[in-house]
């Protein structure tokens, strides 16, 4: 059965007419053959399908084109050329305040908001008091919103947008306004909507977000679709572009050296850094000192070490290792490096080589994971070399048949204390 596509982008770009000063608009407008118009396209023939249910995270850098194209979704800009479908109800939080009227108090303008979402009069009032509740804004509910601080008017916006039941949630960024309870509020709210089969569309610049709450990402770069797949893989593409850009790397080069990479390996490896010296071995020990291979077997909660060797390509003033070990969906579950543990590494000579040893336990939930090694010469330096994926590495049940819920097993003490019954003799 072929999955239900919920929307859809068919050959979509979006043209601004761009002029040099504002003399040129004017003269434009007067004289329309007068060329003082520059063309910029923000959106360059962009072609997608989004199933139904999904949660797709849209990642770029400032000004690459994604809240163009999510407008162009949400129908609150059209296309220059191209063809947009959308199945369902769409509910976005774009711009602060779009969609509000400032002269308006709240409660005028939840059911201004709603009817705009298609929504009857009745409807709204039996939604209203779920919407003021989400908000949480007391007394300003009835206060004109102009008057409203930009995290009231946040909350009152995202309770609307998710309190009437969309099909298609398209949120950028705007949770980031909130305080942290309000935030946290909202990702239970994002996740339950999530859940139950709501087509959700999440602009966000933390890698992190997009790993833990999408199942599929799109990378947007100078207004096309750079790269498209599951959220790790997309991620570590962003962050390899974006070092790859600052050391002069093209856009173009910088995709071309992650795919040679990916034909070498099996598993998305992606490396990135100056250069300035490279990491030349990873490898892992058990508890035994033994080299576990390059797919290893651990046990729960055994002792290993990470042993990995550098070597300077120049001279370096100081080195900073470190690693992650991410779980499969790229969230670093545990990581540290030399400086947050003390141990310094002197300076580098050209073709100097050093091994540092990461000694820890795995007291991790039975999966597989990845280990990510990282180093720089210093806390503000560009990492000279980055390795994701490094090893992929698998964790066993504990022997004692406890089942591990969460996804590290902390040692916790529990006792019981039985209270004396009031008033027995
Ligand atoms: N009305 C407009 N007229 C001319 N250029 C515009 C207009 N709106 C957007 N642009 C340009 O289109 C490009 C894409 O803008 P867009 O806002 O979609 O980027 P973005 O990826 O959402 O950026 P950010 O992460 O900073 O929000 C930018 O170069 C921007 O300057």
């Amino acid at each position: 059965m072929s999955e239900e596509i919920a929307i859809s982008l068919h050959s979509v770009s979006k043209c601004y007419k761009r002029y040099a000063r504002p003399m040129d608009r004017l003269q434009e407008l007067l004289l329309p053959h007068s060329n003082k118009v520059q063309e910029f396209f923000a959106l360059r023939d962009i072609n997608l399908d989004i199933p139904k249910g999904q949660t797709v995270g849209i990642i770029g850098r400032n000004g690459s084109g994604k809240s163009t194209m999510l407008q162009i979704i949400a129908g609150t800009l059209t296309p220059t050329t191209g063809e947009v479908v959308v199945k369902g109800r769409v509910s976005a939080l774009l711009e602060l305040g779009s969609g509000f009227n400032p002269e308006f108090t709240g409660r005028q303008n939840v059911f201004f908001n709603g009817r705009l979402l298609g929504l009857s009069q009745n409807e709204i009032d039996s939604k209203f008091d779920d919407i003021a509740g989400f908000a949480d804004i007391g007394d300003f509910i009835d206060q004109p919103v102009k008057t409203y601080s930009s995290g009231m008017f946040v909350r009152l916006a995202f309770a609307v947008a998710v309190n009437v039941d969309p099909e298609v949630l398209i949120v950028d960024e705007a949770l980031a306004v909130g305080d942290i309870v309000f935030q946290h509020r909202c990702m239970r709210r994002m996740r339950a909507l999530m859940d139950s089969g709501v087509t959700t569309l999440f602009v966000s610049h933390d890698s992190g977000a997009i790993k833990t709450l999408c199942n599929s990402a799109i990378m947007i770069h100078d207004g096309q679709i750079y790269s498209k797949g599951a959220p790790n893989d997309i991620t570590i593409t962003y962050l390899k572009l974006l070092t790859d850009l600052e050391l002069g790397i093209s856009a173009t080069e910088s995709k071309q050296t992650q795919q040679e990479e990916k034909c070498n390996k099996d598993t998305t490896i992606a490396r990135r850094g100056s250069g300035k010296a490279r990491i030349e071995s990873v490898k892992m020990l058990n508890h035994l000192g033994e080299d576990a291979g390059e797919t290893p077997v651990f046990g729960f909660n055994e002792e290993v070490t990470l042993v990995v060797e550098i070597k300077a390509n120049e001279k370096l003033l100081s080195c900073i290792l470190g690693f992650y070990i991410c779980d499969k969906n790229g969230n670093e579950i545990i990581g540290t490096n030399t400086f947050e543990e003390n141990v310094k590494i002197d300076k580098l000579e050209f073709r100097q080589r050093v091994v540092v040893n990461f000694k820890f336990k795995l007291p991790l939930r039975p999966a597989s994971y990845s280990l990510t090694v990282a180093g720089a010469e210093n806390n503000e330096a560009l990492t000279f070399d980055w390795v994701d994926n490094a090893m992929v590495f698998q964790v066993l049940p504990p022997k004692t048949g406890k089942q591990i819920y969460a996804l590290i097993d902390h040692p916790i003490n529990v006792t019981i204390c039985t209270p004396c019954r009031l008033g027995s003799t």
